[in-house]
C-alpha cells in the first residue's frame, strides 16, 4: 500500500506552467520544467526558472536532482546537484544546468522537463563539540581507502590524501 502523500502548497509564478508531476506512481521525483527556452553551447551553464514556488512543511526539504536521460543522451548536469530547496524558501525554484558535452549544443524549449524534485524529511541536529570523537571501524579512512578504480596510470596519482592515509597505516 502506498503511504499517504505529504501535502505541499504550490504557487504558479508562470500562470501557464504545468505543475511538477510524478511520471509513475512509485517515482521519487516529480519532473520540473523550464519556463524559458535556452540553448547551451558546450561547457555553458544557465539558471533556468521552473515557474513554481512551494511552501514545504517544517522538517522537510526538496532536492533538485538531474534527469538521467538528459545526462546520458545530452551530457546535461546540474552544477549544484542535488540543489537544496529549504522549507522556508518561497522564491521561484530554479535549476542550474550545465552542458558537459564537449561538442554538441543542447536546446531546451519552454516547458521541457529539465530536472526532478525529490521531497524528503530532514533531521535537524545539535552539534556538541568534543576534543576526541568515539572510535569506529572506518576511522579516518575515506576517499578510496577501501580500494576501487585506479587512475589512468594505475598509481594513486595526485591523490595526496590517499597517499597520506596509506603512509600512516604503513607505520
Ligand atoms: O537548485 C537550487 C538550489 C537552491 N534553490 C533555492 C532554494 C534554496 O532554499 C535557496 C538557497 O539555496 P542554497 O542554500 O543552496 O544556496 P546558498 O548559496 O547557500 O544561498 P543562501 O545564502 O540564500 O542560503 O535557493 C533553487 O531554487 N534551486
Ligand atoms: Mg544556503
Amino acid at each position: 500500500m502506498m503511504p499517504n502523500p505529504v501535502d505541499v502548497l504550490i504557487r504558479r509564478v508562470d500562470p501557464e506552467v504545468p505543475l511538477p508531476a510524478y511520471a509513475h506512481p512509485g517515482d521519487a521525483g516529480a519532473d520540473l520544467v523550464t519556463c524559458e527556452a535556452a540553448e547551451l553551447a558546450p561547457g555553458e551553464r544557465a539558471v533556468l526558472p521552473t515557474g513554481v514556488s512551494i511552501a514545504l512543511p517544517d522538517g522537510y526539504a526538496a532536492f533538485v536532482h538531474p534527469r538521467s536521460g538528459l545526462a546520458a543522451r545530452c551530457g546535461v548536469a546540474l552544477v549544484n546537484a542535488p540543489g537544496t530547496v529549504d522549507a522556508g524558501y518561497r522564491g521561484e525554484i530554479k535549476v542550474i544546468v550545465v552542458n558537459l558535452d564537449p561538442r554538441e549544443s543542447v536546446r531546451f524549449d519552454r516547458f521541457d522537463r529539465i530536472a526532478q524534485l525529490v521531497v524528503q524529511q530532514v533531521e535537524k541536529v545539535r552539534f556538541h563539540e568534543v576534543a576526541e570523537l568515539p572510535g569506529s571501524a572506518r576511522a579516518e579512512g575515506g576517499f578510496g581507502s577501501t580500494g576501487g578504480h585506479s587512475v589512468v596510470d594505475g598509481s594513486t596519482g595526485g591523490n595526496r590524501y590517499a597517499s597520506a592515509v596509506s603512509d600512516r597505516e604503513g607505520q
